[in-house]
């Protein structure tokens, strides 16, 4: 079952083309790496995903419905970039305010807010004001939002940026929890251990879809020992 299907889409900013006829599926359960060089368009592909970005032409459908469409978004958990946070909230109040802008009911958001600050390791600093988080606690506090209403569909940008590894580890292996209760995951990096970590990969470079597919069948199919020597190859470097 797709749960994102991209058709042919296009999009173009100041006559320079972003998105140049990109099509992908998302399967239930898969996690579906984004990787290729900075500028390359992953940003606004995922943004397009979500619907904060107009495409110019082709189409996309998230759990079966046209997008853009506000109910869809509801079950969506994003991670931006760069992190939207209330700096004068604490980080319990962040996760509380984003727990109830999805509507959930006072008992579920402690539950949530239990579990997810667990998750990125940082149930004790709850109470502290995310204007004294370094910028790794705050990637992990934008992680935790993004998963408060337990999302069918998780879209992380650069998830891991600042994040130690024994964290991203840990954080992983909570990514494949997530799959194999059944949720898909879209995810954007520049971390070549992380795309092996990946279902599929698909390789992004000028706006262009150029090759997707398994870690290991994109190294047999380029003849190369890594993910980023398929980069090298094509000419292209990851960042
Ligand atoms: N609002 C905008 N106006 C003009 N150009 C833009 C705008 N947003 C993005 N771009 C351009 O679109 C291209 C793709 O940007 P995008 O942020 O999607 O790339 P990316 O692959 O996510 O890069 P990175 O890995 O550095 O985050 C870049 O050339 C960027 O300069």
């Amino acid at each position: 079952m797709n749960i994102v299907e991209v058709s042919n889409i296009s999009k173009k900013l100041s006559k320079s083309i972003i998105l140049d006829d990109l099509s992908l599926d998302i399967k239930k359960g898969e996690i579906v790496g984004l990787i290729g060089p900075s500028g390359a368009g992953k940003t606004t592909f995922v943004k397009a995903i979500i619907g904060m970005e107009k495409i110019d032409s082709g189409f996309i459908k998230v759990f079966n419905k046209p997008i853009p469409n506000l109910d869809v978004l509801q079950n969506i958990g994003y991670m931006a970039q760069s992190d939207a946070l209330y700096e004068d909230l604490s980080a319990k109040e962040n996760l509380d305010f984003f727990g109830k802008i999805f509507g959930l009911n006072k008992s579920k958001i402690k539950e949530r807010i239990d579990y997810t600050s667990k998750l990125v390791n940082l149930e004790n600093h709850l109470s502290k004001k995310v204007k004294s988080f370094s910028g790794g606690m705050k990637r992990r506090l934008s992680l935790a939002i993004s998963l408060i209403q337990d999302p069918a569909l998780l879209i992380l940008d650069e998830p891991t940026v600042g994040i130690d590894p024994r964290l991203r580890f840990d954080i992983w292996n909570e990514l494949y929890n997530l799959k194999n209760e059944g949720k898909s995951i879209i995810v954007t990096t520049h971390v070549m251990d992380e795309a092996v970590k990946c279902d599929r990969l698909a390789l992004i470079r000028d706006g262009k879809i150029i090759a997707t597919g398994t870690p290991n069948n994109l190294i047999k199919e380029f003849e190369v020992n890594t993910i980023e020597e398929i980069f090298l190859k094509l000419g292209g470097e990851t960042k």
